[in-house]
């Protein structure tokens, strides 16, 4: 074992000796071209909570001009960066996660859609360059946006219920609450010297939302939890797109759907760049199981609630907390 000392190592607790993973090839591919999707979808959703799109209709353009854009930002000087932080819970963030005491090894902007607040101070501090910044981040949102509808209503066909927007018209609603965030890994050659340890880079958690949105470029780090607990990498594809579903859509279906653990894990060489638009609800917005999915005489398995007191919840919470047992019926 090589013992570092400090200063030469002072990220000890984000430190972690995982068992060793095996990079997935089981992970269902979606063609949003293919007669097939609907049902495609409803079974990865079912099995994994987790799958990628293919033939997406996202121009790759906006990808790699929002890459580029955010790599801009995050190669800043790190005062210039901290102008735009600490995140409320928007902005630039460091290290810190959410305001419970999560650490990983992460630099990050969290935006909130909404147009009008896409011009947080965090972009502000962008000066010269902002409106390239704005542009990139509104071009690749809208994009992703219609896309995550077109999913959401290929879900609720392939479920069988008769309103096809039943999901997507949520995210529609001019009062739903989105955000988008872009996670920078930067390398840490360290790590090296640490065989067989890895450095968190996010920790394992489930997303709150309905459904999250996932793009990165070409270095692996992300890891999903298998229903049986297996813990499996993903091989990146900066040309796709990978669905998380999130807690509030575990709940509209009753536990049919499952929200995947997963977790990012840093490397030694290459940094990690991902954006993930977050797609949740009005605040107001009741989150309980669509009538048509339970089956007669079939009862919800959760309480009550709106996704504004699940977010509260959720945001008094540590990150690998399991946010729904709260919810759950006894
Ligand atoms: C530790 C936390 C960070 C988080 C809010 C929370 O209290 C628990 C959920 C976390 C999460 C995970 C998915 C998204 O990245 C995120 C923006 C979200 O909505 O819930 C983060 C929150 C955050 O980073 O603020
Ligand atoms: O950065 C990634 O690849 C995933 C991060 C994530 O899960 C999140 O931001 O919620
Ligand atoms: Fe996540």
């Amino acid at each position: 074992m090589v013992v570092l000392s400090q200063p030469a190592f002072d990220h000890v607790s984000l430190i972690e000796a995982y068992k060793p993973t095996t990079l997935f090839n089981g992970i269902p591919v979606v063609d949003l071209s293919d007669p097939s999707a609907k049902t495609l979808i409803v079974k990865a959703c079912e099995e994994f909570g987790f799958f990628k799109v293919v033939n997406h209709g996202v121009p790759l353009e906006f990808l790699n001009t929002l890459e580029a854009q955010a790599l801009k930002f995050f190669n800043m000087s790190q005062s210039q960066k901290d102008m735009a932080g600490p995140p409320d819970p928007f902005g630039y963030g460091n290290k810190r996660i959410g305001p419970n005491g999560d650490v990983g090894w992460i630099e990050y902007l969290l935006l909130n859609t909404n147009p009008e607040i896409i011009s947080h101070k965090s972009i502000f501090i962008l000066q010269e360059n902002r409106e390239n910044f704005r542009c990139a981040v509104n071009n690749y949102i809208k994009a992703v946006k219609n896309m995550t509808l077109q999913v959401l209503e290929l879900m609720a066909d392939g479920l069988g219920i008769e309103q096809r927007s039943v999901f997507s018209k949520m995210l529609k609603d001019e009062r739903s609450d989105c955000c988008f965030r872009v996670n920078y890994y930067p390398p840490c050659p360290e790590l090296q010297a640490l065989n067989g340890e890895n450095l968190i880079g996010f920790g394992e958690h489930t997303d709150p939302q309905i459904i999250s949105v996932l793009r990165s470029n070409d270095t692996s780090g992300l890891q999903i939890c298998l229903k049986d607990g297996t813990w499996v990498s993903v091989a990146p594809d900066q040309n796709s797109f990978f669905i998380n579903v999130g807690d509030s859509l575990q709940v509209l279906t009753n536990g049919r759907f499952r929200s995947v653990k997963h977790r990012v894990l840093a490397g030694p060489k290459k940094s990690r760049l991902s954006m993930i638009y977050f797609g949740g609800p009005a605040l107001s917005e009741k989150i309980a199981p669509i009538p048509s999915l339970l089956a007669e005489g079939q009862k919800s398995l959760y309480k009550e609630f709106t996704w504004c007191e699940y977010k509260m919840s959720a945001y008094k919470s540590r990150l690998a907390d399991n946010r729904l047992s709260l919810f759950e019926k006894d």
